[in-house]
């Protein structure tokens, strides 16, 4: 990551990574993310008036849509469709030099990368500049985008952040939520078209959550909590497609495994998916079959999407409340059929739909 998201000067400054790192992780635990909720279910509402007219779709280009408006507004406060487009085709090519051959010069995908990131890291730094004037215009910001805190935040010797250590943080804030969750709402899209029996369970779920509100309410935390079986799905579908292969970790004692030393400081690679299809954990592991997550669950460390331990992505709340924003609405409107029955599935750079699963609606009203 490091590489991609050079800094000007290419001097560290671990001291204010170090804190705007912290500050992140506690804006995305689930009490700093109860407000946007409202926020999410708005977009994704207005986004599916736009589909009202529309029989076929491709879930891809509907899950981009949506996550890019989430994270352009709740990261940065920008809405400008024209903006958010721009930011879709930098972060499109920074992506591409992420899972790349690690050879750097004109014309090869890393150094494709790493200019999109630099010039999208230029972008958000005009971006900041701008927006420190206008929050200086007030005492307090009624702002709550990501960008406007990390700007009104100080470090443990009072000074405020640098914009480029804030802005090369959103960059990866964008980057790590974009084809994951991305990843996410299709494989769930196509598992519900696949298995009708589970989208009734979905549906009746989700009408029950509808019932208990008036109409045009907008959703609330409270009612993500009475998504249960909902959210069942999605750890069903992320563990039977994993968006990411696996991760890095360093051995802090010698230890041996099957047979095999491991010693201190080696660098071992942790992969997600052999736990995810381990039958010793997952009973018939190429079943589809959420019923695993009732109850206790799954034994510690066996489900991992997320990773584990103090690098565990602290991203999962928030990709709890968009995944099952975007997953309400479409149920509680649409059923949906797959327009390619035996659409193949690619694995680059995360597990979906070679042609992004185009779908025929079916809406409920029509
Ligand atoms: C379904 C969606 C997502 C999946 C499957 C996912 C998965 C992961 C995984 C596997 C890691 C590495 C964890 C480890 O090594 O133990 C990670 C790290 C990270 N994720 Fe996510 N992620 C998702 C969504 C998000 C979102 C929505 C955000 C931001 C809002 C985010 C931000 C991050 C960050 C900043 C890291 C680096 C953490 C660190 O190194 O301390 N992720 N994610």
């Amino acid at each position: 990551m490091g590489k991609i998201f050079p800094k000007s000067d290419d001097k560290p400054s671990n001291e204010h990574s170090f804190t705007i790192h912290k500050l992140l992780h506690l804006i995305l635990k689930a009490d700093g993310l109860r407000e946007y909720v409202g926020i999410m279910d708005a977009v994704m509402k207005e986004h599916l008036q736009t589909y009202k007219n529309c029989k076929q779709v491709n879930v891809r280009d509907m899950a981009k849509r949506y996550l890019l408006t989430l994270s352009s507004n709740i990261f940065l406060g920008i809405n400008d469709p024209g903006k958010i487009e721009t930011l879709r085709e930098r972060l499109e090519v920074i992506e591409t030099g992420i899972f790349s051959i690690p050879v750097n010069f004109p014309g090869t995908c890393l150094n494709r990368s790493i200019k999109a990131s630099r010039l999208m890291i230029k972008e958000l730094n005009a971006i900041a500049r701008q927006r420190r004037i206008d929050l200086s215009g007030h005492r307090s910001s009624s702002r709550k985008d990501f960008m406007s805190v990390l700007l009104l935040a100080k470090d443990d010797n009072g000074q405020f952040f640098c914009d480029e250590d804030i802005s090369s943080h959103l960059v990866g804030l964008l980057l790590a939520s974009y084809s994951t969750m991305q990843s996410t709402i299709i494989n769930i899209m196509k598992h519900l078209a696949e298995l009708p029996a589970i989208y009734n369970f979905v549906l009746r779920e989700q009408e029950e959550v509808v019932d208990g509100k008036k109409p045009n309410d907008m959703l609330t935390w409270e009612d993500l909590r009475m998504m249960k079986y909902s959210w069942n799905v999605a750890c069903e579908a992320l563990r039977i497609s994993t968006p990411g292969i696996g991760s890095f970790r360093e051995a802090i004692t010698d230890f041996t495994y099957e047979g095999y030393t491991i010693r201190r400081g080696s660098k071992i690679y942790w992969n997600f998916d052999a736990t995810h299809k381990n039958p010793k954990y997952f009973h018939d592991p190429d079943k589809f079959d959420p019923s695993r997550f009732q109850g206790d669950g799954p034994t510690p460390y066996t489900f991992v999407p997320f990773g584990g331990g103090p690098r565990m992505c602290p991203g999962n709340e928030y990709a709890r409340v968009a995944i099952l924003t975007f997953l309400h609405n479409m149920v509680t409107h649409f059923r949906w059929e797959k327009l390619i029955p035996d659409e193949k599935t690619i694995h680059y750079p995360v597990p979906r739909p070679a042609q992004g699963l185009p779908i025929l609606l079916h809406p409920h009203n029509p």
